[in-house]
């Protein structure tokens, strides 16, 4: 297993071990690469511990996993109380704010995050940074509804600041991204200035009509677990307190 995927497993094994806890009965589980990992460290927690438990999912991957693993599934409409959600980021800040959309799931990451108790992120140590738009680039990921997407590039090009700012175009299909929800993704790039403060670059985007979310979560998580190269787990918490752990067996 390369670094990279071994910092994201230290992060995801030591966050479950600290906050998925025997009477967490409803888990929310994110998207991403490194998610993978909390749903297989939450099996090796062993049968017994996830019987009656319900695990809601933030997308098409997540539902999946939860399926594949033999995990029993959920939704938000059915349990908008989640105990703890678990989910990546593309990149977190030093206030935990973060960066999320690089899969473009984030409308349901957002309402999975809101509904937990505990919000916690798991990344590798690349995605640690002071400030965002360090080492993702790409931009601010954007869900807009279909028809919107014009203006709202528009907007985001001449009155927002972000002349970049493009459509998130598809691989191995002919024209754009398209979201579990049906929706159009855009990638905003800003500048350092603008992600400085990303609660304020947040609200003016989510004003747009059209947009129907924003990859930026501003404060809503309790911690993030960064997988470091040595083999040690940084964890950053709401309270700017800072925890260098060593990792789980
Ligand atoms: O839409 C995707 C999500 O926000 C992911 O959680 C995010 O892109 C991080 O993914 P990864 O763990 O693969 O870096």
């Amino acid at each position: 297993m390369d670094i990279i995927e071994s910092s994201k497993r230290l992060a995801a094994y030591t966050a479950v071990d600290n906050h998925v806890k025997p009477e967490h009965k409803v888990i929310g589980i994110g998207s991403g690469s490194t998610v993978p990992y909390v749903v297989e460290r939450i099996v090796q927690q062993g049968a017994e511990a996830n019987k009656g438990r319900v695990f809601i999912p933030t997308g098409f991957q997540s539902k999946e996993l939860i399926v594949s693993s033999g995990l029993g599934l959920g939704d938000v409409d059915q349990y908008p109380t989640i105990d703890v959600t678990l989910d990546g980021a593309d990149e977190v800040d030093s206030q935990l704010n973060c960066v999320k959309g690089g899969g473009a799931c984030h409308l349901r990451e957002k309402v999975l995050a809101e509904a937990a108790r505990t919000f916690i992120l798991v990344a590798d140590y690349r995605k640690n940074v002071q400030y965002l738009g360090t080492n993702f680039l790409q931009g601010v990921p954007i869900e807009v509804v279909p028809f919107a997407y014009a203006k709202v590039l528009q907007n985001l090009h001449h009155v927002l600041g972000s002349p970049k700012a493009t459509l998130r175009m598809a691989v191995k299909k002919a024209g754009p991204v398209v979201s579990d929800n049906g929706n159009f993704i855009i990638d905003a790039p800003f500048d350092r200035e603008k992600m400085i403060d990303p609660f304020t670059i947040m609200a003016q985007i989510k004003m747009l009509t059209g947009v129907v979310e924003v990859g930026l979560f501003c404060r809503m998580a309790k911690a993030a677990y960064f997988g470091n190269e040595d083999g040690t787990v940084t964890v950053r918490w709401d309270d700017g307190k800072i925890d260098q752990v060593a990792a789980p067996v």
